[in-house]
Parts: structure tokens; sequence; C-alpha cells
């Protein structure tokens, strides 16, 4: 079963290159075995092309480039490699691999516009060493290589993506597969990243893996395969009241559905028993909805505490609105220190009045909720999501779970997590109200905060990419309620 996957950061790569380039004597091998791990993966996939287009850059991802490119010369394939005319090889392995090429009888032209026609690009401008926006004539070249109709192969990284935070700061290659060199790039599971990337793969060159524990890990990426990991066992001889009492509060005048969603998300996602505390208007619907939940009128906090005496976990936000009444609401929650999660306006309260939050409270904002509550903007989020969801989770001292492509989920002291699972389908108002009840279920269930965060909005975006079989646009939350209940059991009892 695949486990959950380290990833690192660039810091890293660089001092792993120089152990590795000192226990090989030669640091222009591991340069050989990334341009050769390239062209055996172009091989694989690629079998039969024939014209092979490769675009170098001034560094060493360009070294592999031409490492990559002498070795289709040597196979017979017809190989153009191009360049920008300010792209020369700089490094002296980038120097020593452009030689190799021209020994080998290969010619570089320069990029006049058009690239050729081609089988596959290969996209050898840009690595690690991304150290700014393209600049106009260089996001040219990306443009013609993203315009042509060939796939596009990346090596290590899709020119012009940042590596360490999945961000895009100009322009960047589109690549249809790309090659990582021994480890997994924290950046390349969230954020503008995974529009870039294609499908992803490793070539770990051989490296001792001594080597690699000698480093940090910077996240741990969480497949769909880690779910089953996770989940909290069911006894046989279990009771409802094993399995927690979910408080839902939100739903103000006009904003109904987003707590009957995250309420049908906590029951789809295995909690005992699921109260709503919500406004007179929406109790029918609620209940002709969903019968087995337990739905409350509350129009003041003192309605609320017996409720909250009751619960196990609170969810507050899905439709809470701004006002009087989910500020009230908010204010007595917090004051009961239950287990709680909060979401959506629950968040924009709390950006407007900061406070203490109870220990191991967990947020749940998309990018423009994170902007709020750190007095930043969604762009500055967006340009590094990790950083961003670290200084959320610090500035409260809480676990935060970053919505978006590639959620990501912090807390202090703990190395991230991202998920690596979802899809574009789910870019649709209420699946957020779906993750709070997610969230605040399996924490009813027993799971710590930290734990329970990734798990959540993992067996959230599984469900998700299940119900997405069925194709991502127009897809709705409701949708993944069966899909919830199903994902949540991966191991059914025979
Ligand atoms: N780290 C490792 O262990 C290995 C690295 N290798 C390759 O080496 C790459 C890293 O090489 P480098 O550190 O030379 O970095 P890159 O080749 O990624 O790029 C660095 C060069 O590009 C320039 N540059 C950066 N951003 C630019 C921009 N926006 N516009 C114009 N020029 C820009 C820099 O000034 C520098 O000359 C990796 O991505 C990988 O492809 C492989 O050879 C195998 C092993
Ligand atoms: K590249």
């Amino acid at each position: 079963m695949p486990q959950t996957v380290a990833l690192y950061d660039t810091a890293a790569l660089r001092a792993l290159e120089q152990r590795a380039a000192q226990a090989l004597g030669d640091d222009f091998l591991l340069m050989q075995r990334a341009g050769r791990a390239a062209w055996r993966c172009l091989l694989a996939h690629w079998p039969q092309a024939q014209r092979i287009a490769v675009v170098c850059g001034p560094g060493n991802n360009g070294g592999d480039g031409y490492v990559l490119a002498t070795q289709a010369l040597a196979s017979g394939r017809q190989v153009q490699v191009l360049r920008l005319a300010g792209h020369a090889p700089r490094s002296a392995l980038a120097q020593r691999a452009h030689a190799d090429f021209e020994r080998a009888g290969g010619q570089v032209a320069v990029f006049q516009g058009a690239l050729p026609a081609a089988d596959v690009v290969v996209d050898a401008v840009f690595g690690i060493g991304l150290t700014r926006a393209p600049d106009a004539e260089c996001a040219a070249l990306i443009a013609a290589i993203n315009a042509g109709p060939a796939p596009v192969f990346a090596l290590d990284v899709p020119s012009g993506v940042d590596a360490d935070r999945g961000s895009v700061p100009g322009s960047a290659v589109r690549a249809a597969r790309t090659l990582q060199f021994i480890t997994p790039h924290r950046g390349l599971v969230t954020g503008a990243a995974l529009d870039r990337i294609g499908v992803a793969e490793i070539a770990p060159l051989e490296l001792d893996p001594a080597l690699l524990r000698s480093v940090p890990v910077a996240a741990e990426a969480w497949p769909a395969g880690a779910l089953g990991d996770w989940l909290p066992a069911r006894p046989r001889d279990s009771h409802k009241g094993d399995y927690g009492h979910v408080l839902c509060i939100g739903g103000d005048h006009g904003s109904g559905g987003a707590i009957v969603l995250c309420a049908q998300a906590a029951l789809r996602s295995g909690a005992g028993l699921v109260s709503v505390a919500t406004r007179r208007e929406h109790v029918t619907a609620l209940l002709a909805r969903q019968p087995e939940a337990m739905v409350h009128v509350v129009e003041t906090a003192a309605a609320l505490a017996p409720l909250l005496q009751r619960a196990d976990v609170v969810a507050i936000g899905p439709g809470l609105g701004q006002g009087g009444w989910g500020r009230e609401l908010l204010d007595a929650v917090l004051a009961a220190g239950k287990p709680l999660l909060l979401d959506a306006d629950a968040l924009n309260l709390l950006a407007a009045a900061p406070r203490a939050l109870p220990a191991d409270t967990i947020l749940t904002p998309h990018p423009g909720e994170a902007a709020r509550l750190l007095g930043s903007d969604s762009a500055r989020v967006q340009a590094d999501r990790y950083a961003a969801a670290q200084a959320l989770a610090e500035r409260h001292d809480c676990v935060v779970v970053l919505k978006g492509a590639g959620t990501l989920v912090a807390a202090p002291q703990r190395t991230p997590r991202a998920i690596a699972a979802g899809n574009p389908g789910m870019a649709v108002g209420g699946m957020g109200d779906l993750l709070s009840g997610v969230i605040a279920a399996l924490r009813a269930q027993g799971l710590a905060a930290f734990d329970v965060a990734a798990t959540g909005a993992l067996l959230h975006a599984v469900a998700g990419d299940v119900a997405a079989a069925a194709g991502e646009r127009g897809m709705l939350p409701s949708d993944l309620l069966p899909q919830l209940r199903r994902c949540a059991n991966p191991h059914p009892q025979a």
C-alpha cells in the first residue's frame, strides 16, 4: 500500500548534490545519470518519437538537456537542440555536457521565435535554480514550447515553476510529464505547479538512501492510498457514543444550504450523532433532507449553551454570516473550549476581531480567508502556500488546512502535509462546507487534530476524485456524499 511520500526543498537537494558528488568523486556523473534517466523515460513513454527537440537553459538543467540530446543522437533520432542567445551554458557542468554533445556531432540553434516540428519537446530551460520571473524573451520561448502540438517532457521542474513554493512567478512550461531528479520537490504538489507538471515521475539517480536520510524532509505528500492507514477502526461491539457527537453551527438568514452540507458530510463520515444549530427558517428543509440530523433552532447564545455541553466537537462557520447572530454564537463557542473547527464566516469574524483559540483548533481557510487572517492578499498566499499556512498556524497556535489545488495542512513545529488528491471539479461553492463536516466527524471519532485535518482533507479529496469519474464539470458537493461513505470504508469487512 502506498504510504505518505517525503518531499524535499531545494536547499536539501543542493546539500545532497554536494554530498553525492563527493561520494562519487566526479559531480558530472550525477548529471550524466540525470540526462540518461531522462532519455530512458522519454523512450519508455514515447517509443515512436523520431524527432526530438531539446530546449536548453544556461544552468545545470540545460546540462541535463545536453546529456539527453547526446543520448538521442547516439540512438539515431533526429535531434534539434535550441536555446536563447543569452543562454549559452554557464556552469562548468553544463559546459561539459554541451561539449560532449558537440563532440558527438550535435549542433545548437538559437531560438528565433519558433520551435522545429518535433514528436516530443524536452524542456531543459530551468530546474530548481529559477531565481526570478522569466523575462520577455524567455517568456516567448516558454510560450512557443506551450503552443506547439508536441507533448512536452520537463526535466526536473517545468521551467518557470518555483520548485519550493509551487508558484509561477511569470510564465511557465505546461508539461505532459515531468521527471524529477533524486527527490520529489515540495513545491510541485501544490498551487499553480499542479497545472504545469503533468504526470510526475521520480528518477532517484542511484543515490545511496542513507544520503537522502541525511537531509531534512520539508513536507509529506498524502496520496489516496494513505487513507486506509489513518481512518479509525470501528470495533464490532461499538455504539453511537463511541463515534462522537458533532455540533454544526451556521446557516444565517438566506444561507441554509451550507450547514445542511456540513451536517450531511459529518453523518456520511461516520460521526455517531450530528446536531445542527441554525435559524428557525432552515429547520423544516434540513429535516426533510436529512432526518438523521438533530436540528435545533438557535437564535441566541443562551439557546446554544445546552447543545455545546452535549457536543464532543464543534464545527462553526458554514453560512454563519458576519452579523450579530454569528458573532454572538462564535463568542459562545470559543468560551466553551470544546474541540473546534472554524470555517468560512467564522474565519472572517476571527480576522475582524482576532482572539485566542482553544488548543488544537482547526481552521479551514481558502486562500482568500487565509489572506484576511494574515492581513495579506490571495495572490501573496498563493505565491507561497507553505509559508502562508505555517504563518497562520503559528499566529493562532492551531492546525490550518489551506484549501485549494494541493491542499496543505500545517501546525506549529510539525512537518506540513500536502494532499495529493482532488480535482478541479471540486472548485464549486459548498465543497468547503462538506470538508468542515468531514473533519469534524473524524475528530469526533478520536483522531488527534493534526492527523484528523490531513485525514479529513484526504478523504474529501479522494471522494471528489471518485465522484469526478462521472465528469468534473458540473460536479456538485452533494455528489460526494455517497462517495464519502464509500471512501471512508476502504477495507470493507468480508
Ligand atoms: N541537484 C542535483 O542533485 C542535481 C541537479 N541536476 C540539475 O541541475 C538543476 C539545477 O541546476 P542550476 O542550479 O544550474 O539551476 P538551473 O539550471 O535551474 O538554472 C540556473 C540558471 O538559470 C539562470 N536563471 C534562473 N532564473 C532565471 C530566469 N528567470 N531568467 C533567466 N535566467 C535565469 C541562473 O542565473 C542560472 O544561470 C536541477 O534542476 C537539475 O535539472 C542534475 O544534473 C542532477 C543532479
Ligand atoms: K525544466
